[in-house]
């Protein structure tokens, strides 16, 4: 049993503006920090952290940020055999910009991530793995080959449709789980307001190609659902004790509902514990570092 998880690897760069900010304006942060992040490593952390085996698949730059990156997944215990380091290239960069109150502005500088092959990834599947969980931060390309390779024929393929760019619709065909957050689901769905309920998410069976397939809408505070041609069940979240920080909820639950699946575990008992993780997560100050252990999940 194992997941891969192929996606990016980013150095975020979080400053903290003393006051809104306007184009032109200068203004001198109050405090900066550094943080390991994309979807792909947050998810690869979720993963491992829950106690599944996880390898990472991607790439990054030859230069400190790249180095920070695979030791930092190394220290969670996440294969990173699979990354590739490129010569002369950057390793994926993040800028967030927040505002007092909260409000934030990311800028993201790809780097490496476009350049990830699906045959370096290929290496990152062996005959025991059960899931690959991709995200839409890397190559479209790249991960269509992978989808579509033999050597994933035997997995559950799941993507996270997130960030919701249209040429990720392609990938619906050839998953077997699509995770949406609301706007990435009224957005591929070209709805004119986000859902909130079982019954505005029955739209979902427009995207099921096959029997097999399932979609699943995360709602924040609502919790979580998945719709199959049959099926619907809604999933309440976990009442957070305090919410200090949300990013990296939905790379939480991506990362723990793939690791539930490897283990096993049926899909309403998943997405329970998915929300359980991800509510601990929103608890916590950063993205990766805000990934709970399994034991620290009731
Ligand atoms: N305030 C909250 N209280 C409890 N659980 C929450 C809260 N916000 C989010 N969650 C949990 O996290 C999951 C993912 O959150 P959400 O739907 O906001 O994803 P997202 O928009 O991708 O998140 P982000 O972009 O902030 O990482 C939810 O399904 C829920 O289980």
């Amino acid at each position: 049993m194992s997941v891969t998880v192929f996606g990016s690897l980013n150095l975020d760069i979080a400053l903290r503006l003393p006051a809104k900010a306007a184009w032109g304006q200068t203004l001198l942060v109050e405090d900066s920090a550094q943080a390991i992040g994309g979807k792909g490593l947050n998810q690869a952390v979720a993963s491992a952290r829950f106690g599944s085996v996880t390898r990472m698949a991607g790439a990054v730059g030859d230069d400190a940020a790249g180095r920070l990156l695979l030791e930092a997944l190394g220290g969670d215990g996440v294969d990173t055999a699979h990354v590739e380091v490129l010569a002369g290239q950057g390793s994926g960069r993040a800028t967030i910009l927040i505002e007092p109150g909260g409000d934030n502005m990311i800028a993201v500088e790809a780097g490496a991530n476009l350049l990830a092959r699906a045959e370096v990834a290929l290496g990152a599947i062996d005959a025991v793995t059960r899931v690959l969980l991709v995200q839409l931060e890397t190559d479209i390309d790249a991960i269509a080959a992978l989808f579509a390779s033999d050597a994933a024929a035997h997995v559950r393929r799941i993507v996270n449709a997130a960030p919701a760019i249209p040429a990720g619709a392609r990938l619906f065909g050839m998953a077997d789980m699509m995770i949406f957050n609301q706007t990435e689901f009224a957005d591929y769905l070209a709805l004119d307001r986000e859902p909130e309920t079982l019954d505005d998410l029955l739209v979902a069976r427009r995207l099921l190609a096959r029997p097999d397939q399932t979609v699943v809408v995360t709602l924040g505070a609502l919790g979580s659902a998945a719709i199959g041609v049959e099926s619907a069940t809604f999933v309440p979240a976990v009442p957070a004790e305090r919410v200090v920080d949300t990013s990296g909820a939905g790379d939480c639950f991506c990362g723990v509902l793939a690791a539930c699946i490897d283990q096993g575990v049926g899909l309403e008992a998943a997405l329970r514990l998915a929300n359980a993780a991800a509510s601990l997560s929103v608890g916590r100050r950063g993205a990766a570092p805000s990934m709970p252990l399994r034991s620290e999940i009731p």
